[in-house]
């Protein structure tokens, strides 16, 4: 059996959470090799890899990799540094779900309506008001490795933000969040909890922006909790199907995931606030042999 060698450039956080020994057992055991590749030495010096994985940040790591992308064309990349800086930045990583528009017999899955401000937090309550945005707004930085967000319940405190910045409507989803962790195409969901509705006597009753924690991390599942069925069905397996293979393609990313709401008291309107590029994997159900199998499949289709 011919060994598949993957070389993985990962932090030292990310190799903890998803390089696990169990992982790397059951990898072995199907003939794949993974080998740490030293940032500190020329990447087409080691190897050779039929695989590159990588999760860093920088321009230049970004570099390097595009110089052994022109050099090794017959090794995957994964992935490829311009689709992952796409997803990198709040406004442009969802584009391509705006401009799939993706509405069929199992539900309609959209964008919440969002405005940029790149500057003078003084503009952004007219810019809000010309734009039509219902309150209450999600502030997110603009740029996707910041975690520091915001929900605004009036207008005019809006001047406190910090741009550059994505202003989103708030959708109320019952309080419950579908996590869809995407590897080729395998398709993996889990239930988290998320920010509770916003009614409207809160939203009249309340007024500024308030900084909130993150609140659907993998220590938040709602997968065990006793819902209502009608927040926690997960969206419709075809759907997600479709959504997920139409991104792929429009994202050129095959590692990522999506963070998918439900309209509360609607039956089948969605909509994608965030997605990251290889995200958790390690708290994804069966993820060592989807990953590995994942794996297998690339280095046999080259
Ligand atoms: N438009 C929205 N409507 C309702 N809730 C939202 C919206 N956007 C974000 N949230 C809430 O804020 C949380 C964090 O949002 P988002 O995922 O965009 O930020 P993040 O910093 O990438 O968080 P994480 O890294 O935990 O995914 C979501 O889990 C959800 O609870
Ligand atoms: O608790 P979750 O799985 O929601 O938190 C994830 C988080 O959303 C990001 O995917 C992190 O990846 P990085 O952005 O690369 O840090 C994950 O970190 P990881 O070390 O577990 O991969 C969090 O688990």
């Amino acid at each position: 059996m011919k060994i598949v060698v993957v070389g993985y450039a990962l932090t030292s956080k990310k190799i903890k959470s998803f390089l696990q020994p169990k992982l790397e057992g059951i990898a072995r055991n199907k003939g794949i090799l993974f080998v740490a590749i030293d940032q500190t030495k020329p990447l087409s010096d080691q190897g050779p890899f039929d695989i590159v994985l990588h999760k860093l940040s920088g321009k230049e790591w970004q570099h390097v990799l595009e110089d052994y992308r022109q050099t090794h064309p017959d090794v995957t990349v994964l992935d490829p540094p311009d689709a992952i800086q796409h997803v990198y930045n709040r406004q442009s990583m969802l584009e391509d779900v705006a401009d799939l528009n993706l509405s069929d017999a199992y539900g309609k899955v959209g964008v919440p309506r969002q405005l940029v401000i790149k500057k003078d937090p003084s503009s952004i309550p007219d810019a809000v008001n010309s734009a039509g945005l219902r309150l209450p707004l999600v502030a997110k930085p603009l740029v996707a490795k910041s975690h520091e967000l915001s929900l605004a319940y009036d207008q005019y405190s809006l001047k406190k933000l910090e741009p550059p910045l994505v202003l989103q409507e708030f959708i109320n989803h019952g309080g419950v969040l579908f996590k869809v962790y995407i590897v080729g195409e395998a398709i993996k969901v889990v239930r988290r909890f998320s920010l509770p509705d916003v009614s409207k006597p809160e939203l009249l009753k309340n007024a500024g922006v308030f900084r909130f924690p993150r609140v659907s991390c993998a220590a938040a599942t709602a997968d065990e909790a006793d819902l209502d069925p009608s927040v926690a069905e997960l969206p419709p397996r075809p759907l997600l199907e479709k959504l997920a293979r139409e991104l792929r393609r429009r994202l050129g990313l095959r590692l990522f995931n999506l963070d998918i709401i439900r309209e509360h008291g609607s039956a089948d309107k969605y909509y994608v606030i965030d997605i990251n590029y290889f995200p958790g994997y390690g708290k994804m159900p069966e993820y060592e042999h989807i990953f590995t199998d994942f794996l297998l499949s690339l280095a046999r289709s080259k």
